[in-house]
């Protein structure tokens, strides 16, 4: 089957304009494809520029060089390339993200906090509260939180609200930025397990996993960042 996401000739330099424009060459020439019904994991040491290419794959960063051509509304669109508007378009429709960090918005409840992409789309608020609720109730968020702002939440809880906002879509591309990494065994296995349902309902994942047992138990493909390294013998 033809991939959802291709990465191509991608590169990434940051320019240090604070430090005399200093160039930080970090990825040059990544390549790699997406597949509807897979999940695969970036791989590689601290630094090798994970989380770098996870940004520019969500329009966070923007890439030096190359295409990433994602299949967005029935057509192919260059992400690399696009307006900020598509880009919006294509988090909306195509691309959701699941940052390592809830962005807390003050005084909205947590089980808002999750309906909310919903009632975003058009979802009758109802409804979107009732499938924020049977997430939160999976994810072992103690009912008495739910109508409560995660901004005194603990890390892991607050990740879990995060993970619940982030799955309750249905994004045909979901980027995972180490959602497992605050949480308990017992939730990483939650998280596994609805990592493996939206497999099963034909998403392609890309995440970052450093929890070895998570990412064993998640991985279809492992791609190797530092061979995308500019100076390979630094890698
Ligand atoms: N906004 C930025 N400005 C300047 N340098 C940056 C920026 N973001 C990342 N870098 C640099 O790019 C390199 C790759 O960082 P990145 O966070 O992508 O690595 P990573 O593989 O995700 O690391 P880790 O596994 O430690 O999270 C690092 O050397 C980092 O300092």
């Amino acid at each position: 089957m033809s991939p959802v996401l291709t990465v191509s000739g991608l590169a990434k330099t940051f320019t240090m304009h604070l430090r005399g424009g200093i160039e930080l060459p970090v990825i040059a020439n990544a390549g790699f494809a997406l597949h509807a019904g897979t999940c695969a994991v970036l791989g590689g040491r601290s630094g090798a520029g994970k989380s770098s290419i996870l940004k520019m794959l969500y329009g966070n960063y923007a890439a030096s060089g190359g295409s990433i051509p994602v299949r967005h509304r029935g057509a192919e669109i260059d992400l690399a390339s696009a307006d900020p508007r598509t880009v919006l378009d294509i988090r909306r429709e195509t691309i959701g993200y699941v940052s390592q960090f809830l962005r807390v918005v003050p005084r909205v409840g947590a089980l808002d906090i999750v309906a909310e992409p919903l009632v975003e789309r058009g979802m009758d608020r109802d409804e979107a509260a009732r499938r924020a609720a049977d997430l939160l109730a999976r994810l072992n968020l103690p009912e008495r939180l739910w109508s409560l702002p995660p901004a005194t939440f603990s890390g892991g809880e607050q990740q879990r609200v995060n993970i619940a906002r982030g799955f309750i879509t249905e994004h045909p591309i979901l980027l995972l930025d180490e959602p497992t990494a605050s949480l308990d065994a017992a939730n990483r296995a939650v998280v596994v397990e609805m990592i493996a349902e939206k497999k099963r309902a034909g998403a392609a994942l890309l995440g970052i996993f450093h929890d070895t047992d998570v990412r064993n138990a998640v991985a279809d493909i492992v791609i190797d960042v530092t061979s995308f390294a500019p100076d390979k013998k630094a890698a």
